[in-house]
């Protein structure tokens, strides 16, 4: 007796493997849906904006971690699935960069050894020992939460730039959220463009020795935002 159809049919095998496969080889630093810039073109040469940044960044010293993590991904299989009759429908395409993960939520006390003891022994944290940052006129204790952190902010020297949010929340409140970047370089020139301020002349070496930057509460819902290079 012949079997039915459908034994004779064999295990359904896609033939294309899943999408996963074709993924980058690099892990980004967020989905891309934290996208904020529109996509390089996939000749880049074609494109003196594109080519002209990212020779900046890689020039600067203080990020060069970022720029070469920037030219890996510039040549992932990524933007081989974007055409270039999208990309031409992109006249302001220019580098991308990406917003990573929330690295620190910073609170500024007036006390900070108080601040240090309720974290460490009311509510059980491991907590760090003060560390003074001149050149940012704060000392800081980070506090480990395991998937972030908290970064306690005392003022430092005559002009700190948290005397003035002290003098008008005398408990102390949350001061700024820091949220790694993949291209510093690039989210400074993207957000400079987007006429959003930022705080300084160029990044600072922060917390973590790596280069910060802050952005205007006044452009960012009424939040100051630290930019970290991851
Ligand atoms: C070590 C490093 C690290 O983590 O790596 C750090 O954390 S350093 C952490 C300390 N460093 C920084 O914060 C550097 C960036 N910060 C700054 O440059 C400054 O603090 C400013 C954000 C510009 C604020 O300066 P200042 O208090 O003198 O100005 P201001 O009183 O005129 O404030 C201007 C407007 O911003 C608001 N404003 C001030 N501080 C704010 C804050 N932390 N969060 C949200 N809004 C804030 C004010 O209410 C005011 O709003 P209205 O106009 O509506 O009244």
């Amino acid at each position: 007796s012949r079997p039915a159809p459908s034994q004779v049919v064999p295990p359904f095998r896609a033939l294309t493997p899943p999408l996963a496969s074709f993924a980058p080889p690099f892990r980004p630093l967020a989905p891309p849906l934290t996208r904020v810039s529109s996509p390089l073109p996939h000749s880049r040469p074609s494109h003196g904006t594109a080519s002209l940044e990212l020779a900046d960044a890689s020039q600067d010293g203080t990020s060069a971690e970022g720029g070469g993590r920037e030219r890996r991904r510039l040549r992932t299989p990524v933007s081989t699935v974007r055409t270039s009759a999208s990309l031409s429908s992109h006249p302001g395409a220019g580098p991308v960069w990406n917003l990573g993960r929330l690295n620190h939520v910073a609170v500024a006390v007036p006390d900070l050894e108080k601040a240090r003891a309720f974290y460490k022994n009311v509510l059980g944290a491991e907590v760090g020992e003060p560390v003074p940052l001149p050149e940012h006129g704060v000392s800081v204790v980070f506090v480990n939460l395991g998937n972030t952190k908290m970064e306690l902010l005392h003022p430092l020297g005559s002009d700190s730039p948290i005397a003035g949010f002290l003098k008008k929340n005398k408990a102390g409140g949350m001061h700024h959220v820091c949220i790694e970047v993949d291209n510093i370089n690039v989210a400074v020139m993207d957000l400079k463009e987007k006429k959003i301020r930022i705080l300084s002349e160029e990044a600072k070496i922060g917390a973590h020795g790596k280069p910060v930057i802050f952005l205007h509460p006044s452009d960012c819902g009424g939040v100051l935002v630290e930019l970290e290079q991851a």
